[in-house]
């Protein structure tokens, strides 16, 4: 063993990895070892920690720094493709309500699905619209009481929607633990999370029953109110997933919105104004963008503070890391309450005292892509908010001296 390698071994850590390298001076060692000299990198260790406990183990699979180098390993964020092991058999289709085309494109793709001898399930109120239609459609199966919608996603291979954005909210909705693949057809008039023409659907079917699949993992915010009378953390209301944001506002109140923000255990802002937006970054191009918030691909983890019209010249939007908590506090001292929606949804008041904390969830909403996760995000902000639009400058004009 050579004299490096002997002194390496010696400051190698207990678990094997080093806890500093030691370099040798290039110009030097061209020159006699006599004169060569040892240059120690300063020691270092990396931990991460989780609830408050150090933990050498979390992550190392993310960030490793072996040999005192930090890199970073292969991103989470890279395409994912659902490869299926054996043919899905089972399909849950969900479908906007009120709508005439919708019920035709629903019927037909009932019709082909049936014939490639797929279990379909449909919600009540559509198999009794389909049954009104045909005794054939008999075969359709639904749930009866809530308890049947807690169990569908055992049973279910994956979901075809017929509809705008809202749909798949509703259908990402009725899933409040693990999420089945989602099949998004567009029959709205914006579709951002919808890249699938409905016209096309038996091809695309086709490409869906045989995989693989390119999906987008679109992470959920987990919603939890804590209400100032109860008397422990979580005890009166169930969580609640929303798959594009949380919003905190006033309401038919006349007052500003007067909300204290902490994020993990560090106070935030208070924020005086209309009100404020917890976003995922599916939901960055939904009302999150409309109050100034950034755009942001739906694979990024993080988690969006925007506010709604604050009364402030400086309050900018903001992106935290997908790890944190964040808790959002009506003070005693507040004027009037808040009020909370989920998606656009379930109004809550919040009452001085009441609180909202919000963290990522562990369930995310996989959306089949049409392309790839990239490619139908550029899609959806080219084609359905002309993101960066212009006319493109005339050749002819001023030009630089020759
Ligand atoms: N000022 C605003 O822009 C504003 C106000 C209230 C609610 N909203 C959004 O509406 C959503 C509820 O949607 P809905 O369809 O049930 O209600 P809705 O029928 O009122 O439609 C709202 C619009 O937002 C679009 N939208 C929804 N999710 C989107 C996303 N992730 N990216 C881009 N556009 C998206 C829909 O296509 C639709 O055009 C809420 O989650 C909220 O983001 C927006
Ligand atoms: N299966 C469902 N049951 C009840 N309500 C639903 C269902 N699917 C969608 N909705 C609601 O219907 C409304 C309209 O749906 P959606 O947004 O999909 O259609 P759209 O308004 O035509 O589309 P877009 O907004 O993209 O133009 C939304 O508020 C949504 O929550």
């Amino acid at each position: 063993m050579n004299g490096t390698n002997q002194k390496s071994q010696l400051y190698r850590g207990k678990n094997g990895i080093y806890s500093h390298e030691v370099l040798r001076d290039r110009e030097q060692n061209s020159y006699s070892n006599v004169h060569s000299k040892l240059i120690r990198k300063a020691s270092f260790k990396l931990h991460w920690s989780c609830n408050g406990e150090k933990n050498d183990q979390h992550k190392h699979d993310i960030v490793s720094f072996d040999k005192g180098n930090i890199s970073t390993a292969e991103r989470s964020s890279k395409q994912i493709c659902l490869k299926w092991e054996s043919p899905p058999q089972t399909v849950l289709i969900i479908t906007k309500p009120n709508s005439t085309s919708v019920k035709v494109i629903c019927a037909e793709m009932v019709r082909w699905l049936r014939e490639k001898h797929l279990n379909i399930y449909v919600e009540p109120r559509v198999r009794t619209e389909l049954v009104a239609e045909s005794s054939y459609y008999n075969f359709v199966q639904t749930w009866k009481i809530e308890d049947g919608i807690s169990l569908l996603h055992e049973k279910v291979d994956f979901v075809v929607t017929l509809g705008g954005d809202g749909t798949v909210l509703w259908a990402a909705s009725m899933f409040k633990g693990p999420v089945p693949p989602i099949v998004p057809f567009s029959l709205g008039s914006l579709g951002f999370m919808t890249p699938f023409y409905s016209e096309k659907y038996k091809e695309c079917l086709k490409s869906i029953l045989q995989g693989p699949i390119s999906i987008t993992l679109r992470h959920r915010l987990q919603c939890h109110v804590i209400r100032e009378a109860a008397k422990t953390e979580y005890e009166t209301e169930e969580p609640i997933l929303v798959l594009n944001e949380v919003t905190i506002d006033r309401g038919i109140s006349s007052f500003l919105t007067n909300l204290e923000c902490y994020c993990d255990n560090s106070f935030v802002t208070c924020v005086q104004g209309d009100g404020l937006i917890l976003s995922t970054t599916s939901g960055s191009t939904a009302y999150s963008l409309a109050a100034g918030g950034s755009m942001v691909h739906p694979q990024v983890p993080g988690i969006l503070f925007t506010p709604i019209c604050p009364h402030s010249l400086s309050f900018r939007p903001l992106i935290l890391p997908e790890y944190v908590t964040l808790r959002i506090q009506v003070p005693f001292n507040s004027r009037g309450h808040a009020w909370a929606s989920f998606d656009g949804k379930d109004r809550k008041q919040l009452a001085p005292g009441d609180a909202l904390v919000i963290s990522m969830s562990i369930w995310p909403v996989p959306t089949a892509c049409e392309g790839d996760s990239t490619n139908d995000f550029l899609h959806s902000i080219h084609h359905g908010l002309h993101w960066n639009l212009r006319k493109t400058q005339a050749f002819d004009g001023p030009r630089e001296a020759i």
